[in-house]
């Protein structure tokens, strides 16, 4: 897996791949690592892919019903709070590292939680497998004062970087954008990797296995099945 955010004149933006592995194999090409917290926050996630789907439904949640009990939106200092309580009291054995992004009444921000608890506020942030591969477009490429179409460009190029160096990262590349106004998902922002028309037909001919013997049934020489409540 491999997530990123990066903060820029404006909003924020989240981008992730969309391979699931098991060990070696690859369990599916088009997952989602995007997560909807609240209109105005949400978290790519890396890890065991239910604790990442579950960790964050279950702190949606939480924030939804915090934002009602206040009447104010929802921060994202909140849900990063909410999010590193979790899974301290889990110990690390709820396998979830999430990139948290959002706007709120207090401005924009960015935040990591990992699965022991720990966390970061940075402009830019990178995790999963393909983390490294990730950063490495980051720290060569980063500036402050991005437009919205720079963020959105070296988040999907930090992705692909993941995508073609990791394994464990694979297929396409998914970008949610959030702004004060709203949140833009970009599902399947970026397709690198689409099966194209096979250069030839793989087709066996007929006669390719030899047919050692044949036995045809007719349907009327089957005997009529005696069903038991007939009994
Ligand atoms: C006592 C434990 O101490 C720890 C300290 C630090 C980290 C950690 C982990 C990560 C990280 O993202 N690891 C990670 C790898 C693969 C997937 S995966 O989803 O691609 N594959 C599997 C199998 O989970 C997820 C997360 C990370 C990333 C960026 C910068 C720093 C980082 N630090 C983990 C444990």
């Amino acid at each position: 897996t491999t997530i990123v955010g990066c903060i820029y004149d404006g909003g924020v933006v989240i981008a992730a791949d969309t391979r699931a592995t098991s060990g070696p194999i690859v369990a599916d090409k088009n997952c989602e690592k995007l997560h909807y917290i609240s209109p105005n926050i949400w978290c790519a996630g890396a890890g065991t892919a239910a604790d990442t789907e579950f960790t964050t439904a279950i702190i949606s949640s939480q924030l939804e019903l915090h934002s009602l009990s206040t009447g104010r939106k929802p921060r994202v200092v909140t849900c990063m709070t909410l999010l590193k309580q979790h899974l301290f009291r889990y110990q690390g054995h709820i396998g979830a590292y999430l990139v948290v992004a959002g706007v709120d009444p207090t401005g924009t921000h960015l935040f990591t939680v990992h699965a022991h608890g720990s966390t970061d506020k940075l402009p830019y942030v990178t995790m999963g497998s393909g983390s490294l591969a990730a950063m490495s477009v980051f720290e060569t490429q980063w500036k402050s004062k991005l437009t919205q179409d720079e963020a959105v460009k070296l988040c999907a190029d930090a992705i692909e970087a993941g995508i073609w160096n990791d394994l464990g990262s694979g297929s396409n590349v998914d970008v949610a954008i959030i702004t004060a106004e709203k949140t833009t998902l970009k599902r399947n922002y970026i397709k690198p990797n689409e099966r194209t028309q096979k250069l030839k037909s793989y087709a066996f001919p007929k006669g390719t296995t030899a047919v050692l013997n044949e036995k045809i049934i007719r349907k009327q020489d089957i005997g009529n099945f005696v069903t038991i409540h007939d009994l």
